[in-house]
């Protein structure tokens, strides 16, 4: 489903350059969950961005179901991401001007794979359902979560990459939204990586990889 080869990137900071992904290589099959574990800064969001098509590798190859993906222009890279990629960043990244309702159809509507039974099974699975109408500011960090989780499932993706989905909660809402994630990451088949820097989150997931020194291990 998902492998990258080789992956290289190297930021250029005020004092010179910081490589920090020097030949990163993994696949995720379809249906398979790997967590994506490693200390602050080694990478991991780095990385995650890079497999969801929201940065460029500087060398190395990525392709999704034997496709070719890390040489995309902008706008395929755009498509790709609209079209067969989930993503659940830290800071949500809800649009705070639709309400519920709309920040979970809207990147199935830009797909053209709106599907309101599918959303309305989503609402109700998600403990949702009656907060449609409201805005994302009008929600506990909790349901923002959930709404951002729904989200990026609406469209069934091919794959869902997730960035700490669950940092900002305590950890019984932890628990009970990773819970949920799981369930309905497994209910659409797709594959799954997430960064943690939880080991007990870690251990929920089917496979384990740790980045150290711009490699994985
Ligand atoms: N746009 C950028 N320009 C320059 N350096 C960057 C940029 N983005 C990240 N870095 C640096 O790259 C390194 C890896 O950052 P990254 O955010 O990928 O780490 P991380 O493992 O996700 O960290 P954390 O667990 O703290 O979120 C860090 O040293 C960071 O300062």
């Amino acid at each position: 489903m998902l492998d990258a080869h080789d992956l290289r990137k190297t930021y250029q900071t005020g004092d010179g350059s910081l490589t920090v992904l020097d030949g990163v290589s993994l696949s995720v099959a379809r249906g398979e969950s790997v967590a994506l574990t490693g200390e602050s800064g080694s990478g991991k969001s780095t990385l995650l961005h890079l497999l969801g098509c929201l940065d460029t590798p500087d060398g190395g190859r990525l392709s999704l179901d034997g496709s070719r993906i890390d040489d995309l222009d902008d706008a395929g890279r755009a498509r790709l991401r609209r079209d067969r990629i989930g993503v659940v960043f830290q800071s949500l990244n809800l649009i705070p001007s639709l309400t519920v309702a709309q920040n979970l159809a809207f990147q199935a509507r830009l797909a053209g794979r709106h599907d309101p039974d599918w959303q309305q099974r989503l609402t109700r699975r998600l403990g949702l359902d009656g907060l449609g109408q409201r805005f994302p500011e009008q929600l506990s960090g909790g349901q923002q979560q959930r709404v951002a989780i729904g989200r990026a499932i609406a469209n069934r993706p091919d794959l869902v990459l997730a960035d700490e989905p669950t940092g900002n909660l305590d950890e019984t809402t932890a628990a009970r939204v990773m819970d949920l994630l799981l369930e309905l990451v497994d209910e659409t088949g797709a594959a799954f990586l997430m960064v943690t820097h939880s080991d007990v989150l870690a251990a929920r997931l089917s496979r384990r990889l740790h980045l150290s020194g711009g490699r994985l291990a």
